[in-house]
């Protein structure tokens, strides 16, 4: 589906991943798991094609992001950035059906089957209500279902999506989640995650991408990665992995004084 070869990023003289060789197979879920300023960001840019990578490359369907029109990219992945800011008055579901422009070719105008995808996705991030709402009103939480609508209505086989659980509420961020898995599995999408929590990462993710920030990377299923030692090694934490029925619950040891 997706892949890495050799892919190097750097920021400034900071090298952030090193060699990175890493195969994302369709119908897989991947949490990206790092601590702040780990590279995780600057990876998903690169992935979607923002970004060129400082050597190496990506690879999408067996033919590089690069080689890709522009065009065509965006029929085959949607990004959901970490922060947006809404500088014109544009209301929810105008903001979703834009989201449909890769499906328009030399049309200027949504048809119904954009209306039809726009209040789907719309209905399943639980914000139809606020369909007619100006997106400068909207809380942050909101805003957020509304930017993962808007991406769930471009209807792309691969989602790439910076911290997707970033102001929602523990009941959303659950749903979100399971939503985003659900996808994989029935639908045979393939998501790409950056969260910062475990025990959810861990709860909807078939695989992880650890990243320590200094190039090292590891790339695994999620039971041979999500391990209480190497997090704690990649994270600069000590974490404990706690098993609750078929789930696993992480959590930061306490430091000793
Ligand atoms: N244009 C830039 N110039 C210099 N450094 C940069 C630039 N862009 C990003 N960086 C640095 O690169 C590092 C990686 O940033 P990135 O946003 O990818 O981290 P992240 O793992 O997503 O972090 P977080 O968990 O805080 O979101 C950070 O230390 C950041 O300050």
């Amino acid at each position: 589906m997706i892949g890495t070869d050799k892919l190097s990023l750097k920021a400034g003289q900071r090298q952030l991943v090193l060699d990175l060789d890493w195969q994302v197979r369709q119908g897989e879920c991947w949490s990206i798991i790092g601590r702040n300023g780990a590279g995780k960001s600057t990876l998903m840019r690169a992935l979607a094609g923002l970004r060129a990578p400082d050597a190496g490359h990506v690879s999408l369907g067996g033919r590089k992001l690069a080689e890709w029109p522009l065009d065509e990219l965006a029929r085959q992945r949607a990004f959901l950035a970490q922060s947006r800011s809404d500088a014109f008055s544009y209301s929810v579901i105008e903001t979703v059906l834009s989201a449909r422009h890769p499906y328009h070719d030399n049309r200027y105008w949504e048809d119904s089957d954009d209306h039809a995808m726009a209040i789907k996705s719309l209905e399943a991030m639980e914000v139809a209500n606020l369909a007619t709402r100006d997106v400068r009103t909207l809380s942050g939480g909101e805003r957020q279902r509304v930017a993962i609508a808007a991406m769930l209505a471009q209807d792309t086989p691969l989602l790439l999506l910076d911290e997707p659980a970033n102001a929602l509420d523990l009941a959303h961020q659950v749903s979100v989640m399971n939503i985003l898995a659900r996808l994989c599995r029935e639908q045979g999408k393939t998501a790409i995650m950056i969260g910062h929590d475990l025990t959810l990462a861990h709860s909807v993710s078939t695989h992880a991408l650890l990243l320590k920030g200094d190039g090292q990377w590891l790339a695994g299923a999620k039971a041979d990665v999500m391990r209480a030692d190497i997090l704690s090694d990649y994270l600069g934490h000590p974490i404990e992995v706690i098993q609750h029925g078929t789930r696993s619950i992480f959590i930061p040891n306490e430091e000793t004084p």
